[in-house]
């Protein structure tokens, strides 16, 4: 990794849409699971960590949690809804359960500006999906924005920051500021990621390890497992070998239409 963003999964829908709002930025970033080691994480010398959002809750007994050593390393943080209710209640603060939960716009008025908000309205919609909510800040933040409720805090000292709305959005009219903010001036991450020559880099990645090796692919007919077909297959031909299991589960006519679709479109 080169100096790029780390976003920790937490299984958020929207976590996706993180990734592409900072390769927009032409900056590199990976989406690693939440429990992923801490050591790992730092070994691959992340510009900043990005905490996203997730369905569970910080207080259930199996809840998502990540080291809270993760604050202390001297990477920036920035907290996305689920993120930073769990930088609340790792660092001391609160989080309960909202009466009603909010999905939806909300009005954000910024209380307290700090460098994510840097250029930012004082005033604008943003985009709210959650349940929980923050109901104390830990020691060294501020509560930077409200909406109906705790909407952003941080401790800059520490370079840490969270939303709980989801800046990643179209619909948070000024979220794209936010995460430029974030990735290129707090962070200071290096803009070196182009999405053009990935396939041919990776090609030729794919032929370099498999050298003149033979490769099984399970092959489901999604996105993942098609897209890691085509690009093996561009790589190193006939020594790929796809299976595709019919487990008797699929919709009506399925397993047939995968198996056509293979054979004629990408040959394999
Ligand atoms: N019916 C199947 N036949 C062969 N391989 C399969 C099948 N179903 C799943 N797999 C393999 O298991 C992987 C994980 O399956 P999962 O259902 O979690 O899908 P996924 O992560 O959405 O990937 P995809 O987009 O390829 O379906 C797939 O990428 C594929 O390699």
């Amino acid at each position: 990794m080169n100096n790029g963003i780390i976003i920790l999964d937490f299984g958020s829908q929207y976590n996706q849409l993180i990734g592409r709002r900072i390769r927009e930025m032409e900056v590199y970033s990976e989406i690693i699971p939440f429990n992923t080691p801490l050591a790992e994480i730092l070994a691959k010398k992340p510009a900043g960590i990005i905490l996203s959002g997730g369905p569970s809750s910080v207080n259930a007994e199996d809840a998502h949690l990540v080291e809270k050593e993760l604050f202390e390393a001297g990477v920036p943080v920035l907290g996305i809804c689920y993120g930073m209710q769990l930088t609340a209640h790792l660092l001391g603060g609160k989080v309960t359960k909202g009466e009603k939960g909010e999905y939806g716009k909300a009005e954000l008025a910024i209380v307290k500006s700090n460098a994510l908000f840097n250029g930012v309205a004082e005033k604008s919609i943003v985009w709210m999906s959650h349940f929980d909510e923050v109901a104390e800040a830990p020691e060294g933040f501020e509560i930077s924005a409200k909406s109906g409720v705790i909407a952003a805090m941080a401790n800059e000292d520490k370079k840490i920051y969270t939303v709980q709305f989801h800046p990643e959005v179209t619909h948070t009219e000024e979220g794209g500021k936010m995460l430029e903010n974030f990735v290129l001036n707090i962070c200071k991450a290096e803009k070196n990621w182009k999405l053009t020559g990935y396939i041919e880099r990776t090609v030729a990645e794919i032929r370099e390890k498999v050298g003149t090796e033979k490769v099984i692919l399970g092959l489901s007919g999604g996105v993942d497992s098609s897209v890691a077909a085509v690009l093996i297959h561009k790589a190193i031909g006939d020594q790929l070998t796809c299976i595709f299991v019919d487990t008797g589960l699929l919709r009506k006519n399925e397993g047939k239409k995968v198996m056509e679709n293979y054979r004629v479109s990408i040959l394999i």
